[in-house]
């Protein structure tokens, strides 16, 4: 399995709805610019930056028409306009389009996540071929976690902040990041097995764990936190400058 070429996928068919400020233009978040240069487009350079990566194919929406011009002149680098309604949806389409071989690897990185340090990547390129199993970046809780109360009912003006119902315990809690790294017919099988069975994946490594598989979890970065919110980028602005 491990002598199977790394495909990136990069999907980047999202219309980035909690980035967006009302006083600004609703362009997808991929299409913003860090420094003068589009998020997506750095986010490819990031994975260019690996010379194990043999090919990266970023799928974005039918209708994209910023995509082509953002990726112009890079190399190994090709855009399928194959994406779905959810984030889900696109990575299936894109693991059955272009030319994927037996033994082939997809790694699957978030368009939204252009801070991605080359070691992080290296790390867990090098954990899951070791191992011959997938895996992703991910990063141990570190702060003390809350759950939200339920709204009261019946309260006359609107509470200032939500209030706390418990405290949970930590131990053992990652947060999920991007790149995440498997076979790619393992993969295609678990999302297609999850669509079928209704079951709600916001990342590969859940359908695959819903195969009864345990992936990997590899030491993530915090540079390579995703860009959500609106102020996500000004501190991505000042992670590279
Ligand atoms: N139908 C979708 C939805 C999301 N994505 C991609 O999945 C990544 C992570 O998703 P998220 O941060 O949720 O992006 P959006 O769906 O664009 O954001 P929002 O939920 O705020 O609209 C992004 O690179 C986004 O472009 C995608 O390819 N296809
Ligand atoms: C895949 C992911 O980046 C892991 O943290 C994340 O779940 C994608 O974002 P979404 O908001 O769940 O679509």
């Amino acid at each position: 399995m491990s002598e199977g070429r790394i495909i990136a996928l990069v999907p980047a068919a999202g219309v980035g709805a909690r980035a967006l400020r009302p006083d600004e233009p609703a362009r997808p978040k991929q299409y913003r610019l860090l420094d003068g240069q589009a998020v997506l487009r750095r986010t490819v350079l990031a994975l260019l930056a690996e010379p194990r990566i043999a090919a990266v194919r970023v799928v974005v929406a039918p209708d994209d028409a910023l995509a082509a011009e953002v990726l112009a002149g890079l190399p190994r680098t090709e855009c399928l306009p194959c994406g779905g309604a959810t984030r889900a949806d696109t990575v299936e389409q894109g693991l059955l389009q272009g030319d994927w071989r037996e033994g082939d690897w997809a790694l699957v990185h978030d368009a939204a996540r252009p801070g991605l340090p080359l070691e992080a990547l290296a790390r867990l390129i090098d954990t899951c071929l070791a191992a011959g199993r997938g895996g992703l970046l991910a990063l141990p809780v570190a702060d003390t976690v809350k759950r939200e109360a339920l709204p009261e009912g019946g309260a006359l003006t609107a509470p200032a902040a939500p209030s706390v119902a418990a405290t949970l315990p930590r131990e053992g809690l990652w947060l999920a990041q991007t790149p995440q790294l498997f076979p790619a017919a393992q993969l295609l099988q678990a999302l297609q097995q999850a669509r079928l069975s209704g079951l709600l994946v916001t990342d590969e490594a859940s359908a695959v764990e819903a195969l009864q598989v345990q992936p990997l979890l590899v030491p993530g970065a915090m540079a390579n936190m995703k860009l959500t919110w609106p102020a996500d980028f000004e501190w991505m602005e000042k992670w590279i400058s």
